[in-house]
């Protein structure tokens, strides 16, 4: 591939995936300096731009390329990142549609806002296009380096959500940021939040007010178009400070392909070195199903379930009001119907346990809220056991968390996802 000679004052924007190398000379990525001999990686689907402070050359390898005159990213974001250090506000929300460059703002305020002995923490609650912790889950990292990009910030520590999209599970995207609050002010001199683009309509309006509320930050920067934002803009301004900013002239935006694409490169980077590790479904404990949180029934009410459904049972618990079993075959509906009536409960999961096969699950510990996920990648039913590819070591003192949504263990292409608490 070529060399490219970049003249003082243009941006090259590298679409990634492109990898490129300054020869000589540098340039800025979201304020970062790339000096000579330096390399930069642009992620699948996302786009770097390399604004040449002086005249340049590149060594440009895959990838294709846009040119443009000037600097791309606006000059409002580097006056509001000094506004952020020069008043010491130690706590900033950055809120904006899909595609309003959210991501990219952060990361100029963490290269402003680090070094000199300052440490920086992002929480990543971006679940959808992730770049601290993988997908489904909200993420802190924290760095006292400046970084062209967010994703080579180091996980610190996650919140498994479950899902792509705080949709429907709005308090777990909120315990996630408030924890990882808690343990980023712990580690850091400042704290900037990416959020979702999810703004517009009333629950994705909710969850931006109730994570200001629930952060109280020092400051709110809004960024992109203000008719989109005035619905949170009007009602955050009369209890916070909030600064508007424009989105960047050359955003490329990303279509809901590029979107699940970015996601697989997620998911392969958080399971690369990951191993199949397989577990006995009775040591299992797990959170966001019913399944695996009950009582276990002994054997004789086993063999007592046995005889009402009429199939083989593998395994069976209750709580007070919900029945769960793994079974051979499913039964009828009128023994499941007679089950719920003997055992006095309102609700009975019974599974397969293949219907958990391809799901995404997050382990959590009393050290970490995430020490990782995996992908069940296959249920044995006569020797009790689950496998799953993950890079997390002994699963069964570790509390999973059953996420709703379907990975290939292989090509880490998304499959179609389990309903909520169907398991
Ligand atoms: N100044 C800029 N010049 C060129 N490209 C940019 C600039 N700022 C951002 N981009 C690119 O535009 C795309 C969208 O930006 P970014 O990911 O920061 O937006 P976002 O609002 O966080 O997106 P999402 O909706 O996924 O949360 C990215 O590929 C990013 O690299």
């Amino acid at each position: 591939m070529p060399e490219i000679s970049l003249s003082r004052g243009y941006t090259l924007i590298a679409h990634g995936p492109a990898r490129v190398r300054v020869l000589e000379g540098s340039v800025h990525v979201f304020g970062a300096t790339l000096g000579a001999g330096s390399e930069a990686f642009a992620e699948p689907t996302r786009s770097l731009p390399l604004h040449a402070t002086e005249n340049t050359k590149l060594h440009v390898e895959t990838g294709s390329f846009s040119l443009f005159e000037g600097d791309t990213t606006p000059g409002e974001w580097y006056s509001l990142a000094e506004t952020i250090l020069e008043e010491g506000l130690r706590r900033v929300i950055v809120v904006g549609d899909v595609d309003s460059g959210k991501t990219s703002l952060v990361t100029l305020l963490v290269n402003a806002l680090a070094g000199g002995g300052r440490r920086v923490a992002v929480i990543d609650a971006d679940v959808g296009q992730k770049s601290i912790g993988p997908p489904g889950t909200v993420g802190l990292g924290v760095t006292d380096r400046q970084v062209y990009t967010l994703t080579s910030i180091e996980m610190h520590d996650a919140f498994f959500i479950g899902s792509n999209t705080p949709s429907g599970i709005l308090h777990r995207s909120l315990t996630g940021v408030a924890l990882l609050l808690r343990k980023a002010e712990k580690l850091s001199d400042f704290t900037v939040i990416d959020t979702t683009g999810w703004v517009t309509d009333s629950e994705g309006r909710e969850l931006k007010l109730f994570k200001a509320f629930l952060t109280e930050p020092d400051l709110v920067v809004l960024v992109g178009d203000p008719r989109t934002l005035a619905q949170i803009e009007r009602p955050l301004k009369k209890l916070f400070r909030v600064v508007r900013v424009p989105r960047p002239r050359a955003v490329f935006e990303r279509r809901r392909e590029d979107r699940r694409e970015y996601r697989r490169w997620m998911y392969s980077k958080y399971l690369s070195r990951a191993t199949v590790k397989s577990v006995d479904i009775e040591s299992i404990d797990m959170a966001y199903a019913f399944s695996f949180t009950g009582f276990p029934l002994t054997p004789s009410e086993k063999a007592k379930l046995e005889g009402i459904l009429g199939v083989g049972v593998l395994y069976a618990e209750r709580s007070d009001d919900h029945l769960g079993a793994v079974v051979l075959s499913q039964p009828i509906q009128q023994a499941v119907e007679l089950a719920k009536n003997v055992l006095g409960v309102r609700h009975a999961r019974i599974i397969s346990g293949f219907e958990l096969v391809h799901s995404v699950v997050g382990f959590m510990s009393r050290e970490k809220y995430c020490e990782g996920i995996g992908v069940i990648t296959s249920f044995n039913p006569h020797e009790k056991q689950i496998s799953v590819l993950t890079q997390v070591e002994s699963l069964s003192d570790k509390l999973w968390l059953l996420g709703v949504q379907k990975v290939n263990p292989s090509s880490f292409e998304e499959e179609a996802g389990l309903e909520k608490w169907f398991i």
